[in-house]
């Protein structure tokens, strides 16, 4: 594991002393919000990926929990590039936590103190190495999404991944790469830590944000890239079966960025691996993060002294 300091309630600390209390009202009630952003090494220098993005919906997440961060979101962002700045490092995961803390004992968080951290580590292909080029094989989990209504899927939650981790050991201990949730009403919501993507005919296809799936800052990114390549982009309900007739699927998300999925359940996907279309999109994300080209303005520079 990394070692970098880490910044935590207004300043840098080192690694060693970012510690919370047992009786922190998070460790007994899972209550926190949480983001993940990729900065890259691009040939332009060291750039995080739609910080800003990242930061608002940390906010949101943590309005929507009556949770007051202490911080504006232009002091999220300085601190932020401070953290990466601190790590030397050229390319990161960054990982900004706001959660309860100690205060009164009992469920209600309103008497438990907000406190905020950013940590940084180095994070290569979320599914593994091959996978960006090979895909993986997934399964349909026999775990639902979480209805609607009931925990906030347009949060970045802690209390989520409960349910996020329930899919992921589901998955690895059955042999799979990851576990594709469905909704409450059997639609196709997400994988455990991703949005889906759909081809079929050349047309994409991908979940509504009316099912409980997180809006997605990759999904939003992909869509706008699919779009401006001319492809036609269709958010619906996606039937369970359409993934088995599918000539492409692939993950997005902020870890595994563009993911092409081979397998669903034993059925091969297309011609079990990497499809034109998945290929075309991911040419056009890592020209954006590899190599610096931000004609949508989606990149922060680190400044690196
Ligand atoms: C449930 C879920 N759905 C969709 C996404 C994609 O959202 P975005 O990163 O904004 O494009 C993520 C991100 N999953 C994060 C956490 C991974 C983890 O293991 O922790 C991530 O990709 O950083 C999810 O956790």
């Amino acid at each position: 594991m990394d070692r970098h300091p880490i910044w935590f309630n207004g300043k840098l600390v080192p690694f060693e002393e970012a510690k919370i209390h047992v009786l922190s009202h998070v460790v007994h009630y899972g209550s926190s919000v949480f983001e993940g952003i990729r900065c890259y090494h691009t040939a332009r220098g060291p750039a995080v990926f739609r910080l800003r993005e990242h930061l608002r919906r940390l906010i949101d997440s943590a309005r929507i929990y009556r949770m007051e961060i202490p911080y504006t979101l232009e002091e999220l962002e300085a601190a932020a590039l401070e953290t990466v700045r601190a790590s030397g490092l050229k390319a990161c995961y960054i990982r900004p936590v706001a959660f309860r803390g100690m205060g009164s004992l009992g469920v209600n968080p309103l008497k438990a103190p907000v406190e905020v951290f950013i940590a940084v580590w180095e994070w290569g292909a979320y599914l593994g190495d091959e996978a960006l080029e090979q895909g993986v094989d997934v399964q349909v989990s026999t775990w639902n999404r979480m209805a609607p209504n009931t925990l906030p899927a347009m949060a970045k939650a802690g209390a989520n991944y409960a349910n996020a981790g329930l899919v992921k050991m589901e998955a690895v201990l059955n042999g799979y790469s990851e576990g594709i949730m469905l909704s409450v009403d059997g639609y196709v919501a997400e994988g455990s830590g991703e949005n889906l993507f759909l081809v079929r005919d050349g047309v994409i296809y991908t979940a509504p944000l009316t099912l409980s799936i997180l809006p997605g800052i990759t999904r939003d990114a992909v869509i706008t890239l699919a779009r401006d390549l001319g492809y036609t982009v269709i958010e619906q309900p996606i039937p369970r079966e359409a993934l088995y007739i599918a000539d492409e699927l692939f993950f997005t998300g902020t870890a595994a960025e563009i993911t092409p999925i081979r397998s669903v359940d034993r059925y091969t996907i297309g011609q079990g691996r990497r499809g034109p279309v998945t290929e075309a999109l991911q040419r056009a994300f890592f020209e954006i993060v590899r190599e610096g080209k931000d004609p949508y303005g989606w990149l922060t520079f680190v400044e690196v002294p």
